[in-house]
């Protein structure tokens, strides 16, 4: 057995319903994933969908049925996915982050930024955060654009795991920012982490599972908050979440799959958020909305 990827170039305006088509005719066989990557520099949008299965076995034929009554310009691509090497890609994890004006390094690293990037130290360690993740590395692109074009005076990084977004945002802007785990362990890490980025002061670490903490009130209402956990607890907490937003506050989510994300933005939509836009960065999607 190979792992295969059958993959379709397509515009934004096509890409949800190629996506769909994939999700529906695939994912009850178990062995696919569809996922979307986008290189929004160059408007490239590119449909996977990957296979585990005999490598002579040809899958194009039946995946071009699927598309052809709605897409019959659609052109089909085929590549193997060679063997992971377990230990060279732990290696490769290791390399720096690149995302946006950011560059996520370790310790072994220093001073590898160019001109103009925005250097986060993070050695990996017990919490999850070292840019790697489609998910941090959305989140990390969305708040330097949302930072760029807005004035925020105060941030708050729910579920900071390694701090490394709430350390993104106070270098980008002397404001006070709030960053909480449910984890000890992740606020121990991130402090540490907070410590090696050279941040004295002005970033609050507290250990809370969601909102139940006074420092929320303290430190809130946020003109920015950020939170990469996953969909389920995202949508839940959506009314406590907005309460603790400024007026025109703007917020980031991520830990969403792409075929969630309709879900998420209508939780948030009925607390009162409406959607700016979502960017995708391996299988995962980072949605960024405002308080209008
Ligand atoms: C996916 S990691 C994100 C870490 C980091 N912010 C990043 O973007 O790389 C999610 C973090 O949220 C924390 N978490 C999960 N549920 C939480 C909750 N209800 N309240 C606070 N933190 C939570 C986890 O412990 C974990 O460290």
């Amino acid at each position: 057995m190979s792992e295969i990827r059958l993959f379709i170039s397509t515009t934004e305006k096509n890409a949800d319903a190629i996506l769909s088509l994939m999700t529906d005719a695939f994912e009850d066989e178990g062995y696919a994933i569809a996922t979307m990557e986008i290189d929004e520099k160059r408007d490239i949008w590119e449909a996977s969908l990957y296979l585990m299965m005999d490598e002579e076995e040809d899958m194009r034929e039946r995946f071009a049925n699927l598309l052809r009554p709605a897409f019959p310009e659609a052109e089909i691509q085929r590549e193997v996915i060679p063997d992971v090497d377990w230990i060279a890609k732990s290696l490769e994890g290791l390399q720096p982050v690149h995302a946006g004006r950011f560059i996520v390094h370790g310790s072994h690293d220093r001073g590898k930024a160019r001109a103009g990037e925005i250097a986060i130290e993070i050695d990996a360690g017990q919490a999850f955060g070292t840019g790697h993740h489609g998910t941090t590395a959305g989140c990390l692109e969305v708040i330097e654009s949302v930072m760029r074009a807005r004035k925020i005076r105060s941030a708050l990084d729910l579920g900071t795991g390694s701090g490394v977004l709430a350390i993104a945002v106070r270098k980008l802007a002397a404001i006070p920012v709030l960053a909480t785990d449910i984890d000890p362990i992740a606020t121990k890490v991130a402090r540490e982490n907070v410590r090696k980025n050279g941040i004295a002061t002005g970033l609050t670490l507290e250990t809370a599972p969601g909102f139940h903490h006074t420092a929320f009130r303290r430190h809130g209402p946020f003109d920015l908050i950020i939170a990469n956990i996953l969909a389920r607890p995202l949508m839940r907490m959506a009314p406590q979440l907005v309460a603790h937003l400024a007026p025109g506050g703007q917020v980031v989510l991520s830990g969403i799959l792409a075929n969630q994300r309709w879900k998420v933005i209508a939780a948030y939509n009925g607390a009162g958020l409406r959607h700016v836009r979502t960017i995708w960065r391996n299988g995962w999607v980072t949605i960024h909305l405002d308080r209008p």
